[in-house]
């Protein structure tokens, strides 16, 4: 078993070295091209359902039941397992998911445990199908041997988890019956879901959709707030891209969690649920990265609580937010990311307005961006509003995120699809010159080149990303 693992690592170009700060990371043997580095079927996937996220906003919008296999929304009607009766969309993720995996793990029917809380329902579902997976004496296929040896030298840190979290634990080992294993041994399975699964998100809105234990992905790779890579959940397989070149000897890292958000909150944040202090450019404050990450940590008060009434109150872009979408929109086309987009924007921010970098001031712009887009549905015009926003919130993305990251991409494309209905209804935009939104649709692909993948249509929408692009694109050049 643990020979398949290091054969896995070591055929993937990657070593994984001791480290008294960390236990131990995992560096590249060589230099390495970004893009994919390495994709594998998870030991277990579990769409969410209604109330088992503790993220509110997810919690909020999300009470669809999704497909067990590609997480994607449910047809009406739409297949189901005959034994469990898990939901899949169409025959075809059914038969891949049984193919794949859920033939090791299929039970007769999902956990009940009514005394177990909402949030921890979903460590339930899981821990009954890994434990039915551990327990498969059946000849398993090379990525389930790598992904069981991965799980077996998992941290868990049980003796730093509180005590009600514990309790809730050792609840939910008596609720699973005829595992093979012991509550014990089911007790410290839990606790290593806790620091090692990962959750999915959608395309669109970035919500919550699925939970993913991928022992492997866990075991390789440690948090940094400014990672050099991502991971997305494609048709079945986690797949880990790297957002920019790496060298030899240099580690390989993944955001556990949102960059964006202020210094204190991730270090509370990583300290409550990894429990570890980040070290990472971005918390030591020492680099660019650093510099910019403290001031966005600063309170701001200089801003309006809601949009202005009168939009057309402020039709110039302040003149660094354009300075920063354009140098970023430069270095991505010219496939250079080397140069340090940080050192820029603190060049750049010296002669403007220092109070509007915060996060405060992201919030505010994301806000604005959002109640724009619904005001233009009731009929206002306020296309010019919105396309200010979204590129205030597009440069506060460019500044807390590396280039190649999906969220950078993301915002790429909004910001592109509102500077286009901003151009064609008439408002007077700051920035929606033709050139300029299909240099933001060009740059959103090749982002999305390297971070996500183009073809897969969003969780969502019925539109690949691909698609979405191509239409803007072909829009342009139409008209
Ligand atoms: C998903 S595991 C990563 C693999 C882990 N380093 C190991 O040795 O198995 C998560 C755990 O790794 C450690 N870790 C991850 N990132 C870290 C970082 N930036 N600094 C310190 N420890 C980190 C923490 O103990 C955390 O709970």
């Amino acid at each position: 078993m643990e020979h398949c693992l290091d054969e896995y690592i070591a055929k993937h170009h990657l070593r994984v070295v001791a480290d008294p700060s960390k236990g131990q990371k995992t560096i590249a043997t060589r230099a390495l091209a970004r893009g994919e580095l390495l994709a594998i079927r998870p030991l277990c996937a579990l769409p969410t359902r209604p109330g088992e996220t503790e993220d509110s906003a997810s919690a909020a919008v999300e009470p669809a039941v999704r497909c067990s296999h590609c997480f994607h929304r449910l047809p009406p009607r739409h297949p189901r397992c005959g034994r469990c009766h898990t939901n899949y969309c169409s025959s075809m993720c059914l038969s891949r998911a049984w193919a794949a995996r859920h033939h090791f793990e299929c039970p007769e029917a999902d956990p009940v445990a009514a005394a177990i809380k909402p949030v921890f329902r979903a460590s339930l579902r899981m821990a009954a199908r890994v434990s039915k997976v551990l327990e498969t004496a059946s000849a398993r296929p090379r990525w389930l041997r790598v992904q069981i040896a991965a799980w077996a030298r998992l941290v868990g840190h049980r003796e730093k988890h509180p005590k009600y979290v514990l309790n809730q634990y050792s609840e939910i080992a008596s609720a699973l019956a005829n595992t093979g294993l012991t509550e014990d041994e089911l007790v410290t399975m839990l606790c290593r879901f806790g620091c090692n699964n990962f959750a999915s998100h959608d395309d669109q809105n970035m919500h919550i959709v699925g939970h993913l234990c991928s022992p492997l992905v866990s075991l390789l790779f440690n948090h940094s707030c400014f990672p050099n890579a991502t991971f997305v959940y494609v048709d079945g397989k986690q797949s880990v891209r790297l957002l920019h070149d790496v060298c030899e000897g240099e580690e390989i890292t993944l955001a556990y969690i949102d960059g964006l958000s202020p210094r204190d909150n991730r270090q509370k944040l990583l300290k409550d649920v990894y429990f570890f202090s980040c070290t990472c450019i971005k918390c030591t404050g020492v680099s660019a990265r650093g510099q910019i990450d403290s001031m966005l940590s600063t309170p701001c008060s200089g801003l309006p609580k809601c949009l202005p009434t009168d939009y057309a109150q402020r039709l110039e872009i302040d003149q660094w937010v354009e300075q920063i979408v354009t140098k970023a929109m430069e270095l991505v086309v010219r496939g250079s990311v080397a140069e340090d987009i940080g050192q820029f924007v603190l060049d750049s921010i010296g002669s403007a307005v220092p109070e509007d970098v915060s996060f405060a001031a992201y919030k505010h712009w994301l806000e604005c961006q959002d109640e724009c887009l619904e005001r233009v549905s009731g009929g206002d015009d306020v296309w010019g509003w919105a396309n200010l926003s979204s590129l205030y919130v597009l440069a506060f993305y460019i500044m807390a995120y590396p280039l190649h990251h999906p969220m950078v991409g993301r915002q790429c494309l909004e910001a592109a699809k509102i500077a286009w209905n901003c151009s064609v209804s008439g408002s007077k935009g700051p920035l929606c010159e033709r050139p300029f939104i299909e240099g933001l649709a060009l740059v959103a692909r090749s982002i999305f080149e390297v971070s996500a993948n183009l073809d897969d249509s969003s969780v969502d929408s019925p539109l690949s990303l691909r698609q979405q692009i191509d239409q803007l694109l072909g829009q342009l050049s139409v008209k």
